[in-house]
């Protein structure tokens, strides 16, 4: 009988990029919504991508289907199923309130009708979350800070601020304010860095925009003292292994630095980001890795170790998934 998933955290999740063709066909019927793909196969063939903007154009033109409190709380309850079956524990999940904003879908709509389904994710899945407000980097400054005081009535149901969207030639600097108030309410700082950007975006996240985590960074490894600064504060990452492949931030999966980052003593974990459209969820991550990069086991169960180190929980619960993590593929005592 072979070993089920080992329990992790998803800590690099966008809601939006669970959205798979079965669902977003289902919602445009529900909402009269039509889409430019005459099938589901035809839309899953569109997904090839030359870049980060290439995947953003489809990944925001196919979100015109969420629309109600029920279309958020659907696509949250189908990425639960499916970290689930995935061995996943506990989720950090982003959303980017701007993408819906702009298409006339209140702020309330979104995060009221993803809290249904996180709210219910205990005792239907067994699984902890937290959810994560992106600020999109390519909109402006005045922008995010719009859209953090929009958000002040529901900071109670938000555990951290993201910053997703095209990174180049949008640098963390552009949002400092914005970061500065949502610290001062008591969130969490997260930031997308060094995914297409340069390891000077990475340097800023870090030093004007305090964040806890940096989500991807795979690019800091092209600066040996970042290297040496991430590693010596322990600053989390968080990889996506089959997204870099897609967006082509790297060549081939067998190319990718996580183990020279994992020997270099960052605090990494392995994530899914997008899985609808980079061919797999949490666990799927693991396994690519696993074969591409030739892990073995004890190198695994760091990786799932490092995801509840670096997860927004409190101590206590921590180590619970922790003893759970120790005690997978171990002989019940
Ligand atoms: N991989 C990614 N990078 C930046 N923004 C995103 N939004 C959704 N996925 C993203
Ligand atoms: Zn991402």
């Amino acid at each position: 009988m072979s070993l089920p998933p080992i329990p992790k955290a998803e800590l690099h999740l966008h809601i939006e990029g669970t959205l798979e063709p079965e669902l977003a066909f289902a919602l445009a019927a529900r909402n009269g919504v039509e889409l430019p793909y005459a099938s589901q196969d035809e839309l899953r063939a569109a997904y090839s991508f030359a870049d980060l903007q290439s995947f953003l154009d489809l990944y925001y033109a196919l979100m015109a289907v969420l629309r109600t409190e029920d279309d958020f709380a659907d696509l949250a309850d189908a990425y639960l199923a499916r970290a689930q079956a995935q061995g996943v524990r506990h989720a950090e999940i982003f959303f980017d309130s701007q993408a819906h904003t702009a298409r006339g879908v209140e702020i309330g709509t979104v995060i009221e009708g993803l809290t249904r389904a996180l709210d219910a994710a205990p005792s239907k899945y067994g699984i902890s979350t937290r959810l994560i407000m992106c600020f999109l980097r390519d909109e402006s400054a005045e922008s995010a800070l719009a859209t953090f005081e929009a958000a002040r009535p529901h900071l109670h149901r938000i555990a951290a601020v993201g910053l997703d969207s095209a990174e180049v030639g949008n640098p963390p600097s552009k949002f400092r304010e914005v970061y500065a108030l949502a610290r001062e309410a008591g969130l969490k700082c997260v930031a997308h860095a060094g995914e297409e950007g340069p390891p000077a975006y990475v340097w800023e996240a870090l030093d004007v925009l305090g964040v806890d985590r940096i989500d991807h960074g795979v690019r800091a490894m092209e600066d040996d003292a970042l290297v040496a600064r991430l590693a010596v504060d322990q600053v989390p990452l968080t990889l996506c292994p089959l997204s870099n492949v897609r967006l082509r931030v790297i060549d081939r999966l067998a190319d990718h630095p996580l183990r020279s980052m994992l020997d270099a003593g960052l605090l990494v974990t392995v994530n899914s980001d997008d899985p609808a459209y980079f061919g797999g969820y949490a666990d799927d991550n693991f396994a690519a890795v696993r074969d591409a990069l030739g892990l073995d086991a004890e190198t695994l169960r760091i990786l799932a170790r490092n995801s509840f180190r670096a997860a927004f929980l409190d101590d206590e619960t921590r180590e619970l998934y922790l003893k759970e993590v120790d005690a997978h593929g171990q002989p019940a005592a």
